[in-house]
């Protein structure tokens, strides 16, 4: 094969296609598909992935592909085919496909460089920055006080050029180590011929006489008591050397976890392992929906599940929401199956995720447990891939490229002819309407699985304590509650959903809230560094003492962000030990776990937190569970808005009375009266589906009916308008007349970092050529958006309509 098909790494629209590069002599017997090469590109050099090898290029003079990254493939042919679909799919960049299956480590990084192409003097500055040298970096030059003018004016009068070098920064960790290569005779003979003064020395022949394996060259200056000095002579008559080795570095400590062996299977979990078990043995690709309640023993049957697919030496991916990526739900698959497992997640350092995926792509683990990028683990031999609380939003990429993680996998899952299970308490209302249809196959596992029974959940109507002069943000319920817990030593979750519920600071005089100067939001109070932030941009202030508006200096901040829950109830119930748990008290690597070991310990009454304490947990002296703000939810422009409360309701109840003590959940709600917070109490999924599916019938939302999001955004509030416009009237002219298209209008935010934002909603049954449509478009667009500040997002299966 002579030709290389390559796509280049610049993700733009105008370069996202497959160019053909020749391939030299030299590296024919070598390139493989999957690798990535250095090519040259324009008047760069860059980094691209091999597609495809062959003899036929319609391009009659090529450029020959520069060098070669690896030499493994590091994307496997299935991967290659995976990145193209998932290109074509979410109408992203080939590029952004590719990238995103990778771990950051293995993303090069250019370095720009300006090399002096004239001896002519340049300008005293300039002068000043070269000092001397042909090649500088260009940062060097972007420091300095010389306008990038003048270098554009050198640049086109050929008197300096811009080169781009890809610097590699595989990051693989290297240790030194200690190893004998001698015999003991030679060891003996060396002994000889020290004088007795050399006793450090003679010590050493000793130990080196037990040495078997190579040591670490630390530990072994340690146990010796050396330095690096004392041993110089040892490798000088060739008695050791010194190796460099890769090494792991090992997120978790394997050694330190415990083992642990199948668990007698309940029926209802057998006849769930039973289904799957047959699927995989005679190689069905089936997508299975596991729809069991909290506390079922779902994860018991995922991880027999998957020690069927090990033992007919088949590999098999777990995916679990980024937030219930525990340390607690990590050690329940390392304890079954210790080092067959690799973990993949954000809190991982990239050299660490690097270390991860190594495992996977040399074939030396079985199982990988990850958030959402995980499903494009290299695996070559997939048996099952899993995916836990399937209704999680996080599964969802929201950037480029735009997939969902269930798409991925059940086309991974196609082409190796296995299932997939989408596990949850409460299934999506897409997931469960495939699985009444019988797209999907549906095992339910109704009971808990020591069939303790499942919370009382009652529900408070806080507006009845508002009227009964409660002002705090705890009913009287609840503080009773968690005073009684804490006189038995049981232990309490605070549940608050911050999501449409932070602190914000308002004028209590003139109510003026302060937004962001750049986005349409309200910035969001910190008490930590005393600053108001924006979640959308960086932006921060601090906090002004006086209202911009009306200079009055009852400023306060409101709403209930958890620190102010912590502050008000450690007022009411000063005794209490309380472990806050949210985005600021867990940015340190390890603090999340931390905090929840210290909950385990017992050194905490209460757990208060966001999110991040809904699923997943278990712990054992939980007996109450307090959802804060169980409607904040409403307030969102979100059709999914009660579907995810109750979800959350559900999941949050389920944390309580796991074990041998009974547990009780109140939800203080405003809206008790909402059906999504009965039919939560009721545990009752049925009903619930069947009143919200009517809902989503009438208003066409999915599952029904599909979406598509387009927004524009421009800095211009005009242009964003009228692009938008434009674009709805052509796709209600391209479109089929079944295609709803609902636009233009302003998205709920409508400014964030200083541009405007419209959107436009298309709503179809069946629309084959809408990604055809969509893409011509964009091409329409493609001047202005590069070169007028245009921005046009398309998103095929929204999760987040703001
Ligand atoms: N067959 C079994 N026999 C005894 N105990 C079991 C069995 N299956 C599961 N368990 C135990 O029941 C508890 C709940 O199981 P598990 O956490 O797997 O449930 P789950 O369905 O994943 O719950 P959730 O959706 O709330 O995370 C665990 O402590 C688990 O060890
Ligand atoms: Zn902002
Ligand atoms: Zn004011």
């Amino acid at each position: 094969m002579k030709i290389a098909k390559v796509v280049v790494d610049i993700p733009a629209s105008q370069i996202n296609r497959i160019f053909d590069y020749s391939i030299p002599d030299h590296m024919q017997a070598l390139i493989e598909v999957g690798m990535r090469v250095i090519v040259p590109f324009g008047s760069r050099t860059i980094m691209g992935y091999v597609l495809e090898l062959t003899d036929h290029s319609d391009v009659k003079t090529l450029k020959p592909i520069q060098s070669l990254m690896d030499f493994v493939p590091i994307l496997t042919e299935e991967l290659v085919e995976l990145g193209k679909w998932l290109a074509k799919d979410t109408m992203s960049f080939y590029i952004s496909a590719f990238q995103a299956m990778l771990p950051q480590a293995l993303k090069a990084e250019y370095h720009k460089l300006i090399h002096r192409l004239t001896t002519a003097p340049l300008s005293d500055s300039l002068e000043q920055v070269f000092a001397g040298r042909d090649y500088i970096d260009f940062s060097e030059v972007e420091a300095s006080s010389v306008p990038l003018s003048e270098l554009k004016q050198l640049l086109n009068d050929g008197d300096i050029e811009i080169i781009y070098s890809v610097k590699r920064r595989d990051a693989i960790k290297k240790q030194t180590f200690v190893k004998k290569i001698c015999t003991s005779a030679q060891l003996d003979e060396y002994a000889a011929g020290l004088s007795n003064q050399a006793k450090k020395r003679k010590l050493l022949v000793e130990f080196l006489h037990e040495l078997n394996q190579p040591m670490l060259l630390n530990t072994f200056l340690k146990k010796m008591q050396t330095t690096r000095q004392t041993i110089k002579p040892l490798i000088e008559h060739q008695l050791i050397e010194l190796v460099e080795e890769e090494v792991y570095r090992e997120p978790y400590d394997d050694t330190q976890i415990e083992r642990t062996q199948p668990l007698q299977l309940k029926e209802q979990q057998l006849n769930a392992l039973l289904a799957i078990n047959q699927a995989f043995d005679q190689r069905n690709h089936e997508v299975f929906v596991l729809h069991g309640v909290t506390g079922s023993g779902k994860t018991e049957v995922y991880l027999q599940a998957i020690d069927h697919v090990m033992k007919q030496g088949k590999e098999a991916i777990v995916l679990v929401p980024e937030i219930s990526l525990t340390p607690q739900m990590v050690n329940r698959f390392k304890g079954r199956f210790g080092k067959d497992v690799a973990v993949m997640h954000s809190a991982l350092s990239k050299g660490e995720r690097f270390d991860e995926w190594r495992k996977v792509h040399r074939k030396e683990v079985k199982v990988v447990v990850g958030a959402r990028s995980a499903i494009f683990a290299p695996f070559e031999n997939l048996g099952l891939i899993i995916i836990d609380e399937e209704h999680e939003a996080s599964y969802k990429q929201e950037d480029h490229p735009r997939y969902h993680a269930k798409d991925v996998a059940i086309k991974r899952a196609k082409y190796h002819q296995c299932p997939v299970i989408l596990g949850s308490a409460t299934p999506t209302l897409e997931t469960y309407a495939r699985a009444k249809k019988g797209v999907y196959q549906l095992l339910e596992m109704p009971d808990r699985s020591n069939l303790s029974a499942m919370p009382q959940v009652e529900v408070v109507d806080m507006r009845e304590e508002l009227h009964s002069g409660n002002r705090t943000m705890f009913s009287t319920k609840l503080i009773e509650g968690i005073k009684e817990r804490l006189d038995k030593n049981e232990q309490i979750v605070l549940f608050l959903n911050r999501r449409g519920y932070s602190t914000f600071v308002m004028c209590r005089d003139c109510g003026q809230v302060i937004e962001c100067p750049h986005c349409d939001i309200s910035l969001t109070y910190h008490q930590k560094q005393n600053r108001l932030k924006c979640h959308y941009c960086d932006y921060y202030e601090q906090v002004p003492h006086q209202c911009p508006s009306c200079e009055s200096d009852t400023i306060r901040y409101f709403g209930t962000g958890t620190q102010k829950v912590e502050e008000s109830l450690n007022k009411l119930i000063p005794e209490a030990r309380i472990i806050r748990m949210d985005v600021d008290t867990t940015t340190k690597k390890g603090s999340h776990e931390m905090l929840l070991t210290k909950f385990a310990k017992k050194q905490a009454d209460i757990l208060l937190g966001t999110q991040m304490i809904a699923k997943g947990l278990d712990f054992p002296d939980v007996t109450l569970v307090g959802v804060l703000a169980a409607d904040s939810l409403f307030n969102l422009p979100d059709f999914r808005a009660s579907e995810r409360t109750f979800q959350l309701i559900t999941q949050v109840s389920g944390r309580a009375g796991r074990h041998h003590l009974a547990g009780e959940v109140i939800v203080q709600s405003y809206t008790p009266e909402h059906y999504s917070i009965e039919y939560a109490k009721n545990y009752d999924y049925q009903g619930f589906f069947a009143k919200e599916m009517a809902i989503r019938k009438a208003f066409q939302y999915p599952p029904y009916f599909y979406l598509t999001l387009i927004t524009v955004s421009h800095p211009n509030r005009y242009q964003a308008e009228e692009v938008t416009r434009t674009i709805s009237q052509l796709l209600y002219k391209h479109l089929s007349k079944q295609a709803k298209i609902l636009g233009p209008t302003p998205s709920p935010i409508e400014r964030i970092k200083n541009r405007y934002r419209f959107q436009c909603m298309i709503k179809y049954k069946y629309e084959p050529y809408q990604r055809n449509v969509l893409a011509r478009i964009l091409q329409y667009y493609e001047d202005m958006m590069r070169k007028e500040d245009l921005m046009i997002q398309i998103d095929l299966q929204p999760y987040q309509l703001m």
